[in-house]
This record gives structure tokens, sequence and C-alpha cells, in this order.
């Protein structure tokens, strides 16, 4: 018996944040709504740590103003968490973190905070605004909260004026702040941009597989529906082919080499149907469903079809001269004015069940 490999500490602390910080247990998907949980788990937890540690420095130095100014705040982050956790609710919390950090802010640039050290920690306000609420309305924000900062610093009279630092420090305070605000939005209107083209190009993507059949390249049954609905279609043919005693060819030579002859087939359809508008799809694992731009009885040309596709063949192997080859059997109506598919389909399957109990290999029309 194999052992399970065992997991490293990073593996294991990796396992750990992740299981903090991810929207829910349960939770892989990648979306706008996840990415922003993510960053109010991560800051909260940063923050927890953050002013517990210093609460705890308070406490030692016997420093009880900073206990008392610093609990609410691990307590307000605890509570974020557990109440994001809870409801899933990141706007609301996106708000709680960002409206009391700004107020706090501009009162550690009023008071100076400890020596006139509380400055330092404004930096913070771009990176976490601009994650939080966008360009638009993170960028209003900040060019708010810069104002406040150039009124306090500049236009009242505060006790940071009073601790005599060079008066050169509040305009490059002013500076700095604007120059990560500056990196800090080029960032998010990036990171927006190429986020958004990454969707579209995904969903692009997703829905160019969902209507195509991946074996033969046809048309899947969503993609035939989906065209359907998209174009017009004046009362067109619509022919149901069904290949004839495939389960046969694969139990005798098996399913590879009965991909191989549906393949061969389906190159035989696009031969036949060369320069006519037709949507071809493949609407079952041996049925394909034809819908052909041509009003009237087409039975006849459904029939050169039939016999085109009897020719079309698969050679068993290179040592071999056998060739699987079989034959097809055609249902075909016209799609009424105005009538739904699934009127018009059961018309096909009726049509094609005359034609198999009638022998195979031949078209039959309703
Ligand atoms: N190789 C291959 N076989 C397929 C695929 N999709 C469906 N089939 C096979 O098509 C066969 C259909 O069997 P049946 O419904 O009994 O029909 P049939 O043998 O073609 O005979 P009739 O329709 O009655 O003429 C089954 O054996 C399926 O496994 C496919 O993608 N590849």
């Amino acid at each position: 018996m194999q052992k399970e490999p065992r997991s490293t500490s990073f593996q294991t602390l990796s396992r750990w944040l992740s299981a903090i910080l991810r929207p829910s247990a349960s939770s892989q998907a990648v979306s706008d709504a996840s990415r922003k949980i993510f960053i109010i788990n991560l800051f909260c937890l940063v923050m927890v740590l953050f002013t517990a540690s210093f609460a705890v420095y308070g406490l030692i130095q016997s420093k009880w103003e900073v206990i008392y100014d610093l609990l609410p705040f691990t307590a307000l982050y605890v509570f974020i968490y557990f109440w994001l956790r809870r409801t899933q609710n990141h706007v609301l919390c996106g708000n709680l973190v960002l409206y009391p950090l700004y107020v706090v802010m501009l009162y550690l640039v009023y008071s100076g905070g400890v020596h006139g050290t509380g400055l330092v920690w404004i930096y913070c306000i771009p990176p976490m605004t601009l994650f939080l609420h966008g360009v638009k309305r993170g960028g209003i924000e900040v060019a708010l909260f810069t104002i406040g900062l150039v009124v306090i610093l500049f236009v009242m009279k505060t006790p940071f004026d009073e601790l005599g630092y060079h008066p050169d420090l509040k305009s490059r305070i002013v500076y700095s702040f604007l120059l990560i605000a500056c990196l800090s939005l080029i960032y998010e209107y990036v990171s927006s941009r190429f986020n958004h083209s990454l969707r579209h190009q995904l969903s692009v993507k997703l829905e160019e597989v969902a209507m195509t059949d991946h074996l033969t390249g046809l048309l899947s049954r969503h993609g035939l529906e989906q065209r359907l609905q998209a174009e017009e279609w004046w009362m067109p043919n619509v022919w149901l082919v069904n290949v004839d005693c495939l389960k046969g060819i694969n139990e005798e030579f098996g399913h590879t080499l009965g991909d191989e002859y549906l393949k061969a087939l389906v190159d035989s359809m696009h031969a036949f149907f060369e320069g006519r508008s037709v949507l071809i799809s493949r609407w079952g694992g041996e049925e394909f469903l034809i819908v052909l731009n041509d009003t009237g009885d087409q039975s006849e040309l459904a029939n050169e079809l039939r016999e085109m596709m009897a020719k079309a063949s698969v050679q068993v192997s290179s040592r071999q001269r056998r060739t699987i080859s079989t034959s097809v059997s055609i249902g075909i109506t016209i799609m009424r004015a105005g009538e739904p598919i699934s009127t018009t389909l059961g018309r096909a399957y009726k049509a094609l069940y005359q034609a198999k109990e009638a022998g195979r290999n031949r078209v039959d029309s309703l």
C-alpha cells in the first residue's frame, strides 16, 4: 500500500491560512466578491494581530491609554471577520473596515499620535480603499481623504504643530501620500481591466466549447439551438440523420474506430453541403440534425446525401485491407412558420423511425 505523502509545514500553514481567509470552507470560486471577502479577512487578521500586539506592549509598559485606544479596534476587526463569515456581506463589512479607518487616520494626523508618529499609518488608506471600493468610488474616497489631510495639515491649528517638526514635513507627507495613491490607482485600474478581459475571454471560450461537439467539430445541440434562435430561418428543411448499426461496428472494431468512422461521415456531409446555407449539428451520439435553408420537398437531395454517406469508410488497419462502412437512415420534415423546434423534431423523429422500421438505409419524410 502506498503511503500518503506527508505535507510540509509550509503546506499546512498555507492550508490553514486559506481556510481562514477564503469566503467559505467549500468555496473555490474566483469572483469579484470572493476577492473582496479574501481582502477583508486578510485585513482583519493583520489588524487583529497588529492591534493586539500593540495592546500587549501597552500592558507590559503600563501604557493604559494605548490599551484603551487599541482594544476596541481589535474587537471591531474580530466582529467584522465573524460577521462576514456569517453573512458574506462584503459591501457592509468593507464599509465597516474603511470608514472607521478614515476617521482614525485623520485623528492620528490631527493629534500626531504617539510622539508625532501617527502620520506614518495613513499609507494603508489608498490600497485598502481602491481594493475594496474599486477605481471609481475608491478614487473619490481617496481624493476626499487627501482633502481632509491637507485641511488638517495646512488649515487647522493642531497638536501636531506643537511638536516642532520642520515645516517641509507636511508637504512631503502629502506628496508621498499622493504618490502611493497614484501607484495604487494604477495598479487597481490595470488589474481590474486585466480581470475583466480575462473573464470575457473565458466566457467566450466556454460558450465556444458549449457550442461545439469536441469529437466532430460540428455544432453541439446547444450550439444549434443558439444559432436557430439568433438567425432568421424561413421554413427550413430539417433532416435527422441516424447511423445504421453503429453498435455492431463498435463491438467488432472498438470505439476508437467507431469514432473515426463518425468523423469520416462528418467529412462526407461537409463535402456534400459545400457552398450551401446549412447548419449541421451532432444531435446525439450517432445522430446528426441538419437544418437546410431550402423550402419544399428535398427528399431527392436527402437521398443523394444518404448515398454519399454510405460511401464513407475507414480502414481497419494499415496491414488489413478491411474497411468499416455502413449506411444511414434519414427522417426529413419542414419547420413550419412559427412552430417550436420540438414540434418539428417530433415529426423528424417519426419519419426517422419509419425509415428504420422499413429496413434502414432510406429516407422518409413527414
Ligand atoms: N464510437 C462511438 N460510438 C458511439 C458514439 N455515440 C454513440 N455511439 C454508439 O452508437 C450506438 C447506438 O446504438 P443503437 O442505438 O443500438 O443503434 P445502432 O446500433 O446504430 O442501430 P440502429 O440505430 O438501430 O440502426 C451505441 O453502440 C453507442 O455506443 C460515439 O461518440 N462514438
